[in-house]
């Protein structure tokens, strides 16, 4: 039976990050507000700033106020919030940590059960995992859970140097190691677009579909992030996590059921299908680019070598497009393109099924090819699907063919407000269902494919740097790529009023 109303105390190391203020505090929020989280709940946050329990419930609060622009009427909510200021590096302080905890379990009558959730810099996760079990914080009656942000890792090696750490603490069932798009709604509908409907499960393979495009393009640079984006690049950032875990959704076969355990075999099972990347193939599968000055909504913004805590003559990429193959019976021969990049033209996340075209054209006219049809996933701003198809021009003679689109808009619907991705994933681990968490398995194949890319453009600087303008959709060569397997990119403007 699905515990709907899970009591735990959740301790945030982190807490005065931006991470907690922006996503973490307002996602709790709104599983207070719909019921999901009774009285039986505490919040314990942690960071090195000394503020007392009531200057931190403020700063809840703002961070409330701020997500929804609205006023708090009590205090109830932060009430639930405690404050514990200390280094996580000191091992002394972990001790204070544990009688606060063993208090709040009486109080919030939580039994036992604590989540314990790392949302500071991954320099920080081995020490607070290894002190966590020294300090005898993780020797509790109830369930321990880590949830650990990204980046797990830079590379394969040091993902699997800081797995062997948390893995001596806690088992990989208690591990939730986030990747914020398996929240998304509509990332989570592709399962159930596919297993769904008998119109596009028996088309979903080579037989039927050209290639499939997946674009997830942001305005936004890279902000006040330089320091840690410069020495990570799009595709340590966007590739390794987000790009692939839609590609395997897209691609993994039917899994026998619905279990965690289920789903991420068949996830696995693609990720390790994808076909390696030689170094001297790096340049025929993959393109990397970097913005340069341009205008984005009508402002000036500078380059990103301009940009605060960039080196001046950065060699990182922000921006990639690549072409992957899985080396399946089911996709053989199917090109996956996927492109991502910070300031580009739109703020957009979609995925572009292209199908063959049918097999004899009798609408053929001269100069002039039938459209293809395309079934487009809108992941975000809009959430929905497309499907495109073709019919007679209305009035027209019937070997006169006009393209037409069947649109279903989810976050159009009166009263629907789809759930943020983090407050999806926060009541999922609460509840103890791993789902929509990436496994150990997953994050290995995935360092593995995307490893020796990275170790060519860490090699080798990019002399066309800065290669695309602010506001634009990334380089020219990205579009090469398509063109030279006789494809373009659809465009990621959704045509919506
Ligand atoms: N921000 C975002 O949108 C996203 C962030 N992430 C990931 O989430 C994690 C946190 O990111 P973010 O919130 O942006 O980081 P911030 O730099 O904003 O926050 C870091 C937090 O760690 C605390 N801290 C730093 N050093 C110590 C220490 N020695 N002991 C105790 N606390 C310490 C800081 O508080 P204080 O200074 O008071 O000690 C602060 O609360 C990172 O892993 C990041 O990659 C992932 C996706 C998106
Ligand atoms: O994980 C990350 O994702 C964001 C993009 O997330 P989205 O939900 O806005 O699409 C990206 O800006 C950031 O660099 C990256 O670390």
């Amino acid at each position: 039976m699905d515990n709907m109303n899970p009591k735990s105390i959740i301790v945030i190391f982190g807490a005065t990050g931006d991470l907690a203020k922006r996503k973490l505090f307002p996602s709790l929020y709104r599983l207070y507000e719909k019921g999901h989280l009774n009285d039986q709940f505490a919040v314990v946050g942690v960071a090195r700033r000394p503020l007392s329990a009531d200057e931190f419930r403020n700063y809840v609060r703002d961070s409330v106020e701020t997500a929804f622009q609205q006023k708090l009427t009590d205090g109830r909510f932060t009430s639930h919030f405690y404050y514990h200021p200390f280094d996580v590096t000191e091992a002394e302080s972990y001790q204070r940590l544990k009688s606060l905890l063993e208090q709040l379990d009486g109080t919030y009558k939580t039994e036992g059960n604590r989540i314990f959730y790392l949302a500071m810099a991954p320099e920080f996760f081995g020490t607070v995992t290894s002190r966590l079990q020294s300090e005898g914080l993780t020797e509790t009656r109830g369930f321990k859970r880590l949830v650990i942000e990204k980046p797990f890792g830079h590379d394969l090696a040091s993902a699997e140097k800081l797995n062997d750490e948390i893995r001596r603490v806690f088992s990989e069932r208690e591990i939730y190691r986030i990747d914020h798009y398996l929240g998304k709604e509509m990332v989570q509908n592709i399962e159930v677009i596919r297993f769904s409907n008998a119109i596009f499960e028996p088309l979903w393979n080579n037989r039927f579909i050209a290639n499939i495009q997946i674009t997830s393009s942001e305005t936004l640079g890279v902000e006040d992030r330089g320091r840690y984006y410069d020495h990570s690049g799009a595709l340590r950032d966007m590739v390794q996590n987000h790009m692939l875990q839609m590609v395997a959704l897209l691609a993994m076969e039917p899994p026998i059921k619905l279990t965690t355990d289920d789903i991420r075999h068949e996830k696995v099972k693609v990720l390790r299908a994808l076909r390696p990347i030689a170094h001297d193939e790096v340049d025929r599968y993959f393109v990397r680019g970097q913005y340069g000055r341009g205008v984005i909504h009508g402002k000036n913004v500078p380059a990103y070598r301009e940009e605060p805590n960039v080196d001046p003559d950065s060699n990182t990429e922000t921006f990639v497009a690549g072409k992957l193959l899985i080396d399946n019976f089911r996709w053989a021969g199917v090109p996956f393109y996927i492109r991502t990049g910070k300031r580009m033209a739109e703020k957009s996340t979609k995925i572009v099924v292209q199908f063959k075209d049918v097999p004899m054209n009798l609408y053929y006219r001269t100069n002039e090819t039938i459209a293809p049809n395309l079934l487009v996933i809108h992941i975000q701003p809009d959430e929905g699907i497309t499907l495109h198809l073709n019919g007679k021009k209305t009035g027209e003679s019937t070997t006169i063919t006009a393209p037409f689109q069947l649109d279903y808009c989810n976050n159009c619907i009166d009263g629907i407000n789809t759930p943020e991705a983090y407050e999806k994933l926060l009541y999922d681990c609460m509840r103890g269902d791993a789902t929509n968490f990436t496994h150990w398995d997953e994050v290995a194949a995935s360092w593995q494919f995307v490893d020796p890319i990275s170790e060519v453009w860490a090699n080798t600087k990019a002399s066309d740097f800065p290669n695309y303008a602010a506001g634009s959709m990334g380089p020219a060569a990205a579009d090469e790529l398509l063109k030279q397997d006789g494809f373009h990119w659809w465009p990621i403007a959704h045509p919506r009023p």
